[in-house]
């Protein structure tokens, strides 16, 4: 028995503008993104957490260094200040605070170190993971997502989340063991003192978060508009062919002007709340410490002596000039949450997106492919279900035999090569591969018995000993030129200066029409597959280079089960049979050239009009 597990029947398109609400889910879904580090790299991390806190803790225990000095020189006896039943001089406390200080530099870099060290690798482990589902998931998903949209995010976020992990985690916990140490010293010090400068901290904290709100916002729209310039760009350098022929260079210019005027007045928004967190920051910075001088000095002028009231004036000051620091350390926490958040919120518009295919838990994988077969097949695409492409099919293609589907333009023809190839499934019946159901297979396998030419040959950047021998095992180069002599392109190649090592430009922008075609034919006499799949592997040629392609394929096809989608009266003429697709029919004639040629019906229509060239 074998179980087919369904996955979620909801394709999700990458959203082109991001929520602006906060709200727990996403916050949650920012730990767990963040977890997923920590998971990974335990180490790195527990150790990262280790020096941190201790950093911290050095940093606010300086108020203590400070108040134990100032107590010492202002004891006019012997200069000494009592700590934990010591009697410690002035002098001694310099080299405590210089101990201190050294301290602080070890750790500082520790904390640095790890934590870069940390951000990075959880970047890469989110890019491997992006990267691994968006090849994984079905071919459906790229029919609604913009290739530079999900590359934008894939690059910015995934470093984004890592580098915003360092502002967030990692200043918050400098935060909460700084602020905590410096209260507890402060409230040891003076109740009435510590309970003014909380009072004044958490108020501070009710503006900043206020602000945040606000930066919030206008920074998930900064990014959407920046990262929808960055589709844009993808887009049109992907098409740059379009732009170069139709010598609209300077509109493109121009077009980018314009969407970077729109992201400029987003960005302005983001920098107006900075700038206000950080005026507020700074007037908060420099009332505080003052204002702890001024109340010091009004509640206890006439009650202490002026070495005590010295002491607790210095001691106050220092542990307020802590205080703020440690709400510099929360601003940057805000932001680093902030940004965190707004990147795991977009990556997870990737990682969220289901296939909608349905995969076997227990895959068979076979030897050869004996048989295919469409069994009541009826398909709509999963992208606009109504639109019903196929309706019932029932047809089986024999071993070693040779079939051409014709028909008008958009009647599903291409659909059938897609089925064949499980770019998608059929909404209806079943794909028959020796009897078993094309879902059941393990496609890896399965797809390693089959050969595909399109019309647009797939090439990738790579010399063109690696586009030949893309996808396939054990092969070398004496098996590629092999192929390529029996493609026709080997004494091409063989003018090339680096011949087989020659770089083929993106998208084989060095070769050919035709010359890509025989690459990828080539690729096929390499992989010698079971069921060969053309489809309109010629239509882009002209007749001449047409016509020797069409050599090679008919030599490639020989004793091969081959299904061709075809266009032209040249490629279809020696099949073992035809057919021709109807809308809303189906399968409308089946037959061979000659028999359908003279036999009244569509064939004939397409044949005698000229359809077929
Ligand atoms: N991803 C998709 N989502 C929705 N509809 C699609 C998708 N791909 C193709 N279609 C539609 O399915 C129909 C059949 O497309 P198909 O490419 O199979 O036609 P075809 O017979 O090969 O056409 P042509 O001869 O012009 O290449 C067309 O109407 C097309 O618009």
């Amino acid at each position: 028995m074998y179980k087919i597990r369904v996955r979620k029947r909801d394709i999700m398109a990458e959203k082109f503008s991001s929520e602006k609400a906060f709200s727990k889910k996403k916050m949650f879904a920012t730990i767990r993104m963040i977890g997923e580090g920590v998971k990974n790299y335990p180490i790195n991390f527990f150790f990262l957490v280790f020096v941190n806190i201790f950093e911290s803790i050095f940093f606010s225990t300086t108020t203590i260094v400070v108040r134990e000095m100032t107590e010492a020189i202002n004891n006019t006896v012997d200069q000494t200040s009592q700590f934990w039943g010591m009697s410690i001089h002035w002098t001694v406390w310099i080299y405590i605070g210089i101990g201190f200080y050294l301290c602080l530099l070890f750790f500082d870099f520790f904390t640095n170190f790890l934590s870069q060290l940390f951000a990075k690798k959880l970047e890469i482990h989110l890019r491997q993971k992006a990267l691994s589902h968006i090849v994984n998931i079905d071919i459906s998903y790229y029919s609604k997502n913009q290739i530079g949209l999900i590359m934008s995010r894939i690059i910015n976020d995934t470093e984004n989340v890592g580098s915003a992990f360092n502002d967030f985690f990692l200043n918050l916990i400098y935060m909460i063991a700084s602020m905590t140490t410096t209260l507890i010293i402060m409230y040891s010090i003076d109740v009435k003192l510590a309970s003014i400068a909380t009072g004044w901290l958490f108020f501070m904290f009710a503006v900043i978060w206020v602000i945040f709100v606000y930066y919030r916002r206008a920074l998930i729209t900064a990014v959407d508009v920046r990262q929808s310039i960055d589709a844009d760009i993808t887009d049109r350098l992907i098409n740059v062919r379009l732009i170069k022929s139709s010598g609209s260079e300077i509109r493109e210019t121009n077009r980018n002007i314009d969407l970077h005027k729109k992201y400029d007045t987003k960005q302005q928004k983001v920098i107006g709340w900075q700038s206000i967190l950080v005026v507020f920051n700074n007037a908060m910075a420099w009332m505080l410490p003052a204002s702890m001088v001024m109340i010091s000095v009004l509640m206890y002028e006439s009650v202490k002596t002026p070495a005590e009231l010295s002491v607790i004036i210095t001691t106050f000051t220092s542990a307020s000039f802590n205080l703020l620091t440690n709400l510099m350390v929360l601003t940057m926490t805000m932001r680093g949450m902030t940004r965190a958040a707004n990147c795991t919120m977009r990556l997870n518009y990737i990682f969220d997106a289901k296939s909608i295919m349905e995969f076997s838990d227990e895959p068979i994988k076979i030897d050869s492919i004996d048989s295919v077969e469409f069994k009541n097949v009826g398909f709509s695409y999963p992208e606009s279900p109504k639109n019903q492409i196929l309706p019932e099919i029932n047809i089986s293609f024999d071993k070693g035999k040779s079939y051409a589907f014709v028909g008008e333009t958009g009647v599903g023809k291409s659909t059938i090569a897609k089925m064949l190839l499980r770019f998608y499934d059929a909404t209806k019946g079943e794909v028959l591969i020796n009897n078993i159901d094309i879902k059941k297979l393990d496609l890896p396998n399965y797809l390693s018995l089959v050969g595909y030419v399109e019309q647009e040959p797939q090439i990738l950047y790579g010399t063109i000993l690696e586009n030949v021998m893309y996808g396939l095992k054990n092969v070398d180069k004496k098996d590629v030129i092999e192929a390529c002599k029996k493609a026709k392109l080997h004494s091409y190649i063989d003018t090339l200066p680096d011949k087989y090592d020659t770089i083929l430009g993106e998208r084989g922008f060095m070769f050919s029409g035709g010359q890509k075609q025989r690459l990828v034919i080539a690729r096929l006499f390499l992989k010698n597959p079971q069921l060969l799949i053309l489809d309109e592997a010629t239509s882009a040629l002209d007749n001449i280079v047409e016509k020797e392609i069409q050599k090679e394929l008919d030599e490639l096809m020989k004793n091969r089960t081959t299904i061709v989608i075809a266009h032209r009266l040249s490629t279809i003429k020696n099949v073992d049979n035809i057919i021709v697709l109807e809308r809303n029919i189906g399968i409308g004639q089946i037959g061979t050239f000659d028999k359908l040629k003279n036999e009244p019906g569509r064939f004939q229509k397409l044949y005698k009009y000229g359809l077929l060239k």
